[in-house]
């Protein structure tokens, strides 16, 4: 694909406004929602279609992945403003052969690609970028083996590593330890249904993290006419059977909806985010609740989430924040009083470190932030301008650009790597901030 953010410069200023904002935010489709359905057509019993899904480097990574598995992906003009619809023809059943998947840093292909292609006949490598091969893999790597595929590593536990799949899973009963992450869950609940017996999936870690992004597998599963019983908490039974096609229209990213919101309570104003969902199962539905325990108010109306600040943030304990931490964290660093986020050790495997990431950079910007056991201290402080530095990671990016609205001077390195779920990320924040000098 084309370089994402092409033409963005290596060190991005961040604009930096001294009066409130007055802003109305359309997002991009969910990521989450996006690649798992990317997935489930691509082991459906017919054609699907995706209607406004995510353009951005890890939905375009899927639709890759997919296409070198024998999946046909089309694209087709769509209503959506982010971009075309996708037609999806699952994998054929005569598919074979080898091949390399470039998993680049998106946790949703290196976690959810493997056990598809032990589905499918013939090798696949698995490699990602840099950032990628520190990402814990090894749950996945073996969890296949213990289902009876081959998996040829070095050992490492990370990529790259290759699968060697026979077309078939017999499935059965299988315990893992997820407490690295949710995505070894959803990736194996979501081939299940292909496994000859189906799956009975145990999770024997100490923590599980990321809940919601497991029921939103259980429920996309349910969806397409799986059988699902997730009664007994921390396992899963998923019945074997057909993964009916489909048609669905994805969400936009409440997740990525979250800098966005966060800035009317450091820049003061208003910022309302249309066609959010009246029920939904993204974990970015948490900010209703997450920033009022900052000092905004939030409203849900008509599909619109309209939130207000003063300007004025307080501190808070928040638990089990989850992708949305980095941006919980830029608004704590700002905050008046202290704040512990907490559950959320499982951070250190993200695209980075993003407790040690998150601490480096608000205290080298003059704050006070200090890692815990699973998760975060920042205490008040007067920060200061410096670069901000985003070690690969779309969120510390977005972080800064939070940051930089309250602080001036501050210079985010690599903004481009918003590129990864959310590539118009630096003109919908000009458009943001050019609000607040109306
Ligand atoms: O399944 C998913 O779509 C995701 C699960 C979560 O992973 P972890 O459980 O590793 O946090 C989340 O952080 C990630 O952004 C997306
Ligand atoms: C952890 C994240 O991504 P990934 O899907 O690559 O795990 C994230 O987007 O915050």
């Amino acid at each position: 694909m084309s370089a994402p953010n092409a033409g963005v410069p290596a060190t991005w200023p961040a604009p930096f406004v001294t009066s409130p904002v007055d802003a109305t935010v359309a997002v991009p489709g969910s990521k989450s929602l996006t690649n798992r359905y990317l997935v489930l057509a691509a082991l459906a019993d017919g054609r699907s279609r995706l209607r406004a899904p995510l353009h951005s480097r890890d939905s375009e990574l899927m639709v890759s992945a997919l296409r070198s598995l024998g999946a046909t992906i089309t694209e087709i003009p769509g209503d959506g403003p982010f971009g075309p619809d996708l037609l999806i023809d699952p994998v054929p059943a005569a598919a074979r052969g080898t091949r390399q998947i470039d998993c680049g840093l998106a946790g949703t292909v290196m976690r959810f690609v493997p056990p598809l292609a032990g589905l499918v006949p013939g090798t696949t490598g698995f490699d990602g970028d840099p950032h990628a091969r520190s990402r814990p893999m090894s749950a996945i790597i073996d969890a296949l083996r213990s289902l009876g595929v081959q998996v040829d590593d070095d050992g490492a536990g990370s990529l790259p590593f290759s699968v060697t799949g026979s077309g078939r899973i017999a499935g059965g009963r299988l315990e893992i330890d997820a407490a690295a992450s949710s995505q070894f869950v959803s990736a194996l609940l979501l081939a299940a249904p292909r496994f000859d017996k189906g799956l009975h999936l145990v999770h024997r870690g100490s923590t599980l993290p990321s809940p919601e992004h497991i029921a939103m597998t259980v429920s996309v599963l349910r969806g397409v006419g799986v059988d699902v019983d997730d009664s007994v908490p921390r396992e899963w039974r998923v019945a074997p059977g057909p993964i009916a096609a489909f048609d669905t229209v994805i969400e936009p990213d409440l997740s990525n909806a979250g800098p966005f919101l966060a800035a009317a309570l450091v820049a003061g104003g208003t910022v309302r985010v249309a066609g959010w969902p009246a029920s939904t199962t993204q974990v970015g539905d948490k900010w209703r609740s997450i920033l009022p325990a900052l000092g905004a108010s939030v409203d849900l109306a008509g599909g619109t989430l309209t939130v207000t600040g003063t300007g004025r943030i307080r501190g808070a304990d928040l638990a089990d924040t989850s992708e949305l931490a980095p941006t919980v964290a830029a608004l704590c660093a700002l905050g008046s009083s202290p704040s512990r986020l907490t559950g959320i050790a499982h951070l250190r495997g993200h695209e980075t470190d993003r407790l040690a990431a998150l601490v480096a950079e608000i205290n080298r910007l003059g704050g006070d932030a200090e890692e815990t056991t699973d998760g975060l201290i920042i205490r008040p402080a007067t920060l200061h301008g410096g670069t901000w530095e985003t070690y690969a990671d779309h969120r510390m990016a977005t972080a800064g650009a939070l940051i930089g609205l309250a602080v001036p001077g501050v210079v985010v390195r690599d903004i481009s790597t918003t590129a990864k779920t959310l590539p118009q990320f630096p003109e919908l924040w000009q458009q943001l901030t050019r609000s607040a000098e109306a």
